[in-house]
């Protein structure tokens, strides 16, 4: 039969049982308190990907979930991912990358859930009202670094698998898991792992599912756009080591003075990007974008108050959701080498780095962004005149990602939460990046959908992160319904 020629349906029989949804969420009911107690286990652990003298616990980190899969019966690898090299040209071994599998029925589906289980930088000084790493339930809400980024929706679709199992009921599809310890950072090495696996680990896998993100509001959403991301460095190096500012103020050029004046020229203070070339890549917004922002509920009001300002940049809901998702913009994040300290040091830096990144939209491209920041830095740079040295450097160069909404994926997800929540489901944009998104879609040509179960007020990255026990029990719930739904999804063979 001449295969590639003929177009067939092939009706995938779904499962061997019926759908028993009650029997699968009381048994999450009354498992809820095992729940909280491993997220409590996982929060414990520091896996800040950022600081190299938290990579032990990352590594350990990895151990925990690889040992968690393993106990499920999983096909389980630590996928070694090679070395990271640091600014100051040492290196140091990234956390190996978690698969799993449970399944081969070539009958059935294959999803890969990807997620990650490494963390923000916390210090209970930077104003937690909790230890970050003590999980802490405070009126249904469990508070604790990485609880809704990532760790508790990792946990969820843990769980999900584990009760199908525990009920003795046949999965709806085939389960991998790709869990990483890097996104944070970049997902450094992530791309690479991907590439090489591509025509084994991920042949059989037709879909990607991702919750790494959260709801607009206190309605459920699913997600089918993430902005992407390049963070630079700009580093200005002057004396050979840090002066007395009443010594030496006012004889010398200072690095600090030239790094904030360069910063200064990056956005203007109404939120213009003033680097050419930037905002005329980005794709214009569409009426039906445009539309589809205008029917979103979002209280402006609500969110101002939720974030504690007086006023922000736009005040109508199109305007602001645009910013949010799909317009980029300029943050300054952080200056190393400056006082930061309280007290009143009087010092002259000798060096100082800044830390700020541009978030990506279609039709950026990092490469570009790349070239367009570091030529107009060396030439703002240049006519200061100073002495002094400029060193920019991009460290992360991650792509915008974009779905189809008409995927069948999105339907199912409509309709898992429909069973769910009884509520229809919000089509959102995440204006945060999940760096290896693109990279499922260009390198292995799958389909993705964004499931988010974060809250829209988890204060992921900032102070009292937190994901309500609400949200991750319904949200395990969602995760069962989901891949049910999946399994009901018509394979088109070619
Ligand atoms: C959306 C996701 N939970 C997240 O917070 N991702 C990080 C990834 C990143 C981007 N640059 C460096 N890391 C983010 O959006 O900040």
């Amino acid at each position: 039969m001449n295969l590639p020629a003929v177009l067939s349906l092939l009706l995938v029989v779904s499962t061997v049982q019926a759908f028993q949804y009650t029997e699968l969420t009381q048994f999450i009911d009354s498992h809820q308190e095992e729940y909280v107690e491993t997220l409590r286990d996982w929060v414990a652990i520091e896996s800040d990907s950022s600081n190299v003298m938290r990579r032990k616990d990352l590594h350990r980190m990895m151990d925990v979930v690889a040992q968690k899969l393993r106990l499920m019966g999983g096909t389980v690898e630590l996928v070694d991912i090679g070395e990271q090299e640091l600014p100051d040209g040492q290196t140091l071994l990234l956390p190996k990358v978690v698969t799993a599998q449970f399944g081969t029925d070539v009958n059935k589906h294959t999803v890969c859930v990807y997620g990650h289980v490494d963390v923000q930088p916390a210090k209970l000084e930077d104003g937690w009202a909790t230890d970050p790493y003590n999980l802490t339930d405070i009126n249904g809400h469990l508070y604790g670094r990485g609880a809704s980024d990532n760790k508790a929706p990792v946990l969820a679709w843990i769980h999900a698998v584990g009760a199908y199992q525990a009920l003795n009921m046949e999965l709806p599809v085939n389960v991998k898991f790709v869990i990483e310890g890097m996104e944070e950072t970049g997902s450094n090495g992530l791309d690479a792992m991907i590439l090489a696996q591509r025509d084994t680990f991920f042949s059989d896998v037709d879909y990607i599912i991702i919750s790494d993100c959260g709801w607009l509001s206190r309605r459920p959403a699913l997600t089918y756009g993430t902005r992407g991301n390049c963070y630079f460095f700009a580093e200005v190096e002057g004396p050979k080591q840090d002066l007395h500012s009443g010594v030496y103020g006012g004889t010398v050029i200072e690095p600090m003075t030239d790094l904030i004046g360069i910063l200064d020229t990056l956005i203007s203070p109404s939120g213009k990007i003033l680097i050419p070339g930037i905002r005329e890549a980005v794709a214009p917004l569409s009426d039906e974008e445009w539309k589809m922002y205008q029917d979103i509920q979002f209280d402006v009001e609500d969110y101002k108050n939720k974030i504690g300002v007086s006023q922000l940049m736009y005040s109508n809901k199109v305007d602001l959701l645009a910013h949010r998702w799909r317009y980029p913009t300029v943050t300054i994040h952080g200056i190393e080498g400056a006082f930061s300290d309280p007290g009143t040091k009087t010092v002259i830096p000798a060096k100082v780095t800044a830390k700020f990144s541009i978030r990506q939209v279609p039709d950026m491209d990092p490469a570009m962004v790349e070239k367009q920041v570091t030529d107009y830095l060396h030439s703002v740079f240049a006519k200061r005149k100073s002495p002094n040295k400029l060193k920019v450097t991009m460290v992360i160069g991650a792509k915008p990602w974009l779905a189809d909404t008409q995927h069948p994926l999105y339907e199912a997800g409509k309709i898992a939460i429909k069973r769910v929540f009884d509520m229809d489901a919000d089509l959102i944009r995440e204006g945060g990046t999940i760096p290896v998104a693109r990279t499922f879609q260009d390198v292995l040509g799958k389909s993705i959908i964004m499931m988010p179960i974060g809250g829209f007020d988890d204060g992921m990255h900032s102070q009292n992160e937190k994901m309500s026990r609400y949200n991750y029990i319904e949200g395990t719930k969602l995760f069962i319904s989901y891949l049910n739904e999946v399994s009901q999804i018509q394979k088109i063979s070619v």
